[in-house]
């Protein structure tokens, strides 16, 4: 089947809820190697994908549309555009691999979606995304549900520890660097970071400190 998937993007100060353990051009840096872990494993799968960005970005893998507004408005820009079943993957989620895309895209429903830490959405793939539209933040995942139920789509619920853990916060370090297989744990790696175990609870250290 082909498909088409679409990857927000903000390469400029992104992920700021790690500001207390990186600055923000290791921010930018670990942002970028993240998507393209992301764009690896999307396009293992056959799809091809476009990037949509909050400001010039240069990516050899990816098509690239510069869209200044917000993460919904962009992604409800370029839906109507899509007139083959898409994929709405974030950005931030190194532990993804070919194999737990295919599970989505290969879903039997009209959509399939996989929630986030915390009531977000990971992972949105839809068959018609002309009439979808999408509303990100808060409890998102509820509101995906809602939206898929006003507009009469079956939907599948995908469980899947890889998709589900987005890297947003600095505990979530600790699963990239336990399941991660790709270069975003490598970098966490390469830039000082390491895991130990202390009274039974395993802990990240940055350069010999604790972080998490
Ligand atoms: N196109 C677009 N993408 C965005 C925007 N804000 C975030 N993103 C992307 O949307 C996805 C989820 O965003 P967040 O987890 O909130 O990432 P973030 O905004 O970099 O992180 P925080 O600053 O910690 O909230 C990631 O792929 C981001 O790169 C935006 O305003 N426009
Ligand atoms: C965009 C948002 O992501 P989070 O802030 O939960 O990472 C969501 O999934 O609705």
């Amino acid at each position: 089947m082909y498909f088409h998937a679409l990857i927000p993007f903000k390469p400029v100060n992104p992920k700021t809820r790690l500001s207390s353990i990186l600055t923000q051009e290791e921010r930018e840096e670990f942002a970028r190697i993240m998507l393209e872990d992301v764009i690896l494993a999307v396009r293992r799968t056959g799809c091809s994908a476009t990037l949509l960005c909050t400001s010039k970005y240069e990516c050899r893998d990816a098509l690239v549309a510069v869209r200044k507004e917000g993460l919904n408005e962009a992604i409800n820009w370029a839906l109507p555009q899509f007139h083959c079943p898409s994929l709405i993957i974030m950005s931030d989620l190194p532990m993804v691999t070919p194999g737990s895309l295919q599970r989505v895209i290969s879903t039997k429903a009209d959509m399939a979606i996989v929630p986030g830490l915390g009531g977000g959405t990971n992972v949105i793939f839809v068959k018609k995304p002309e009439k979808f539209h999408v509303e990100y933040y808060g409890f998102s995942f509820r509101r995906h549900l809602q939206i898929a139920e006003e507009l009469e789509l079956t939907v599948e619920i995908i469980d899947s520890m890889r998709m589900s853990t987005d890297v947003d916060e600095p505990a979530d370090l600790v699963e990239l660097m336990i399941h991660g297989h790709g270069n975003a744990r490598e970098w966490l790696y390469e830039h000082g970071f390491t895991l130990s175990v202390e009274e039974g609870r395993v802990k990240v250290h940055r350069d010999g400190k604790e972080v998490v």
